[in-house]
């Protein structure tokens, strides 16, 4: 019945092939489905192309020399990265903006890619226009799933659209350094690309509303502004814009509420992001048009069983990791649903993103980094928890000294004390990114502290900050 209104038939279609969407796609291929990926750009999504590859790509070099520097006999003091080969080294991570290797993948994978824009139209139906202008209309057999993703939200700022800002994808696929930059917002986006340019040589401003790194605990923001400061870069926290307008010259200028004019070659904004769901056919199905997709924990949108959204597009976590993590998830139920099997989404499940409610690690990749997982004190006391906050300065701890002469940094463990559990950890310092992961362990498995004090760290690493961390909380008595 179906089937003769439409072009063809599929048993899931996703829409969108970032990491999230070819995840979903790659599961339910593994589960016996026969799945349909929509695209209307490049195969392999915002991550591969103008946010998480490139932006990493960008800073790396400068951490590194940094890192070097700090321990004499290992690099020049006045060293300064080599901006084409940054950028050379950027544009590999890219591929030259090209997806050849990511379709090869789908087809290793056995998924079918249709190239074109994807809209629903209709209880699942799935309308792809194509480049040339051609529709075609194909049913879901059992689900559809909607990985679209974001894209930068312009702020409502006097000028700003006309002003033909640089966003996220300007600023990460860039090829000629620009003298000077201005970046809008303090958040991740902004404090890595104030890093990336600064150390390409920019001139750099960050005007940021409140302080850095909002929603992450309050120290982190202020290491990271200081250290921008101490680089150069000029940080203005609580910043108010009246406007901005392009120049004459082909310049930007910033007025700021308090009668400062500032002035640059380009402005960035880097304040948020908003669903890519506005020209998707929402409302053909009763939901609306530019809204955020609301999932239950099996990323199923409420009070449709034949729907899905995962990653960005559901807005429960912004990050490629836990959009993946999700992806297996909604990959894995959908299966389920579709052949009967058993669907296991209590707490913890197989087919259940719990650890998006309270266990998501995040690395920003400023220098220093800022590596935190689960709730920050703040979040914990809004949920009701009895905690202790622990804090430790990371430049006591003999592997941080030993790695970098001045190590500065610190680390911070939130501790339910009904629970005897860790249910938040924040590090900030030099490479503490991969010090993070036994920290996930910790809370994701509600690790007893008593327990804890057997996991022993290695003499001299910076992960003895957990033994730190303990004997300031206390040792337990028998
Ligand atoms: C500058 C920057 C740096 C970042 N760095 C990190 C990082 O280091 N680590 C991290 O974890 N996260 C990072 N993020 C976040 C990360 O990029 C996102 O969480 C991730 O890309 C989400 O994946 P997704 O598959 O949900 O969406 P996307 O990657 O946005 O992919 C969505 C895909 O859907 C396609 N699409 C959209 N609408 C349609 C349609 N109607 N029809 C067909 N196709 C469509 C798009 O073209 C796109 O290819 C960063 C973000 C930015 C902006
Ligand atoms: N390393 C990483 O994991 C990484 C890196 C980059 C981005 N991301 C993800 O991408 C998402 C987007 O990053 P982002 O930095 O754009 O968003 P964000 O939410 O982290 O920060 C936005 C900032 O803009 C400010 N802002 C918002 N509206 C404003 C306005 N009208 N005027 C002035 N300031 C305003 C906010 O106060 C905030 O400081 C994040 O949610 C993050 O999870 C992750």
């Amino acid at each position: 019945m179906m089937g003769s209104m439409t072009d063809a038939a599929y048993d899931l279609i996703v829409i969108g092939a970032g990491p999230v969407g070819e995840n979903v796609a790659d599961r339910a291929v593994q589960g016996g489905l026969s799945v349909l990926i929509v695209e209307r750009e490049l195969v392999g999504g915002e991550c591969s192309y103008w946010a998480c590859m490139p932006s990493k790509a960008l800073l790396r070099s400068g951490s590194a020399l940094r890192a070097a520097q700090r321990v004499p006999g290992a690099a020049d003091p006045d060293a300064r990265v080599d901006a084409t080969a940054v950028l050379r080294r950027r544009s590999s991570f890219t591929s030259g903006w090209e997806d050849t290797g990511q379709v090869e993948w789908l087809q290793s994978a056995g998924i079918d890619l249709a190239r074109g824009h994807g809209r629903i139209a209709g209880e699942r139906v799935v309308e792809i226009t194509g480049e040339d202008g051609s529709v075609r209309r194909i049913e879901a057999r059992h689900a559809v799933a909607i990985a679209t993703g974001t894209t930068a939200a312009i702020p409502p700022i006097e000028g700003v659209a006309e002003t033909d800002p640089w966003t996220s994808r300007e600023a990460t696929s860039v090829t000629d350094v620009p003298r000077s930059l201005i970046i809008i917002g303090g958040g991740v986006v902004g404090t890595e690309m104030a890093n990336a340019y600064a150390d390409l040589g920019t001139t750099v401003t960050v005007l940021s509303r409140g302080g850095l790194l909002g929603g992450m605990e309050p120290f982190a923001g202020e290491l990271v502004a200081d250290a921008l400061r101490e680089r150069g870069v000029d940080v203005r926290t609580g910043a108010a814009i009246a406007s901005t307008v392009r120049e004459d010259d082909g310049s930007v200028a910033v007025d700021l509420e308090d009668g400062t004019v500032l002035r640059a070659e380009h402005l960035l904004v880097a304040t948020g992001r908003e669903p890519a769901t506005k020209d998707l056919g929402l409302a053909s199905i009763g939901l609306e048009d530019g809204d955020w997709l609301d999932v239950d924990d099996t990323l199923r949108v409420r009070g449709r069983d034949w729907l899905y959204a995962v990653g960005d597009v559901n807005h429960r976590s912004l990050l490629t990791h836990q959009g993946k993590y999700q992806a297996r998830a909604a990959g894995d139920v959908i299966v389920a649903r579709a052949t009967g099997g058993e669907v296991d989404a209590g707490a913890w499940g197989v087919h259940a993103a719990t650890a998006d409610l309270a266990a998501v690690p995040q690395v920003t990749f400023t220098d220093p980094e800022v590596a935190s997982i689960g709730r920050t004190a703040e979040q914990a006391e809004e949920a009701g928890l009895r905690i202790r906050v622990v804090d430790y300065d990371l430049g006591s701890v003999a592997g941080a000294s030993l790695h970098a002469d001045g190590y500065t940094g610190k680390a911070r463990m939130v501790v339910d004390e009904d629970r005897g559990v860790v249910v938040g950890a924040t590090f900030v310092g030099q490479d503490v990114a991969e010090l993070l992961h036994s920290a996930t362990i910790a809370v994701v498995g509600e690790v007893p502290l008593s327990r804890l004090w057997h996991a022993v760290p290695s003499y001299p690493t910076i992960s003895e900050v957990w033994l730190r961390l303990l004997e300031t909380y206390g040792r337990p008595t028998a």
